[in-house]
């Protein structure tokens, strides 16, 4: 009996070690700010719902604390908290946060282009990544406000100047242009758009996605490769002109940062293979002046693992890739400018 006993308390306590350091591995404080908009609302939810989260911290200067204090009814562990303006609850927000994500700024309104939100968006970015820089500098940034080319070096810029700058963690969330490709080849062919995936490299507006068919081994010619490569690339633009004035594409950014955040915490739990396209520091195309580049990305403990290289493209895809990189080197240099002369 008392044997008994012995062995099911050791069984026990193996079960409750096993228990503890699957947690201990687990506790991962996100933030996400911007929390109360459009992209910010359903990727809290989808946060919430993930079990890796162990602590969600939701920042917006209006509307925060309501989508915590609903979100937080749902029935898994996580602890949700909501933060209002302000300095002091944007610190708070951001401290122990392991990832950051950021979907805080405007979106388009038909007409306009990504670039078009600059003048908006940089300074909100700027003002966030400063506040990150100094709460939570080991985090992972996942920028998502727009335009993605530009507040991706903004925020660089800001963690260099103040000293704690690290390019393996720093991420523009490209994701949505891959799960835009997979899902129109599968209407093209009408095939599960789980079994299509298309490579998609460059950066996150217009010209600069490019989403190369040929790595699939799928071959679409003349009017239909066209028709396909343009919707790709301004998937984007169907949604601001279907949400006419209200917004851009929100529910799917949602799902698509929720599927990169989950890379991320995958990746940092000890999980190998787990590759991502996104926007980071990349030596790709460094010699040409372009610093920052999309393109596959395999995520580790640190963030960014290893960079997979464009591989083997047709003359046709490289023409994109060209054009891509042109506007890519003025959308950097035009943030690098920006915050060098706005601190
Ligand atoms: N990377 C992508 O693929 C992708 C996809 C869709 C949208 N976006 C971009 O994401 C951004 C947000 O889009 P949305 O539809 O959620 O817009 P939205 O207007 O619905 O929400 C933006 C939220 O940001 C908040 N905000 C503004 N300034 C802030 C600040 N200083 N601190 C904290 N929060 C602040 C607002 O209060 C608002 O709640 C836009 O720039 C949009 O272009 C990017
Ligand atoms: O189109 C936009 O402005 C939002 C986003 O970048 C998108 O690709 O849907």
């Amino acid at each position: 009996m008392f044997a008994a006993r012995k062995a099911s308390q050791s069984v026990l306590g193996a079960v409750n070690r096993r228990a503890f350091s699957a947690s201990a591995a687990q506790l991962t404080k996100v933030a996400v700010l911007g929390a109360g908009g459009g992209i910010g609302q359903p990727l809290s939810l989808l946060l919430k719902l993930n079990p890796r989260v162990s602590e969600l911290a939701l920042y917006d200067i209006k509307g925060a604390p309501g989508v915590a204090a609903d979100v937080s009814h749902i029935n898994t562990k996580s602890v949700v908290k909501g933060y209002d303006a302000g300095a002091e609850s944007l610190k708070e927000a951001l401290t122990g946060a392991e990832i950051v994500l950021i979907p805080a700024g405007v979106p388009r309104k038909p007409g306009m282009t990504r670039d078009d939100l600059f003048n908006t968006n940089a300074s909100i970015v700027r003002e966030l990544a400063k506040a990150a820089a100094e709460a939570c500098p080991n985090a992972n940034m996942l920028i998502i406000s727009n335009p993605v080319n530009s507040t991706v070096p903004i925020t660089a810029e800001v963690f260099k100047s103040k000293g704690v700058y690290n390019p393996k963690r720093l991420f523009g969330v490209t994701t949505l242009d891959v799960v835009r490709a997979s899902r129109f080849i599968s209407q093209v062919k009408s095939t599960d758009p789980a079994n299509e995936s298309v490579t998609v490299v460059g950066g996150h507006s217009g010209a600069t996605i490019v989403p190369l068919l040929s790595q699939s081994g799928i071959e679409l010619k003349g009017e239909e490769l066209a028709a396909y490569i343009k919707r790709v690339q301004f998937g984007g633009d169907e949604v601001v002109q279907a949400k006419g004035g209200a917004g851009s594409a929100t529910l799917s950014m949602a799902m698509a940062g929720a599927r990169f955040a989950e890379s991320l915490l995958k990746a940092a739990q000890g999980e190998k293979g787990v590759i991502e396209p996104t926007f980071v520091e990349s030596p790709l195309y460094k010699d040409q002046g372009v610093t920052y580049f999309a393109s596959n990305v395999e995520l580790g403990k640190d963030g960014v693992e290893k960079i997979h290289p464009v591989g083997k493209v047709t003359a046709h895809e490289q023409e994109l890739l060209d054009v891509c990189l042109k506007d890519l080197k003025t959308n950097i240099e035009k943030g690098e400018k920006w915050v060098k002369e706005n601190p």
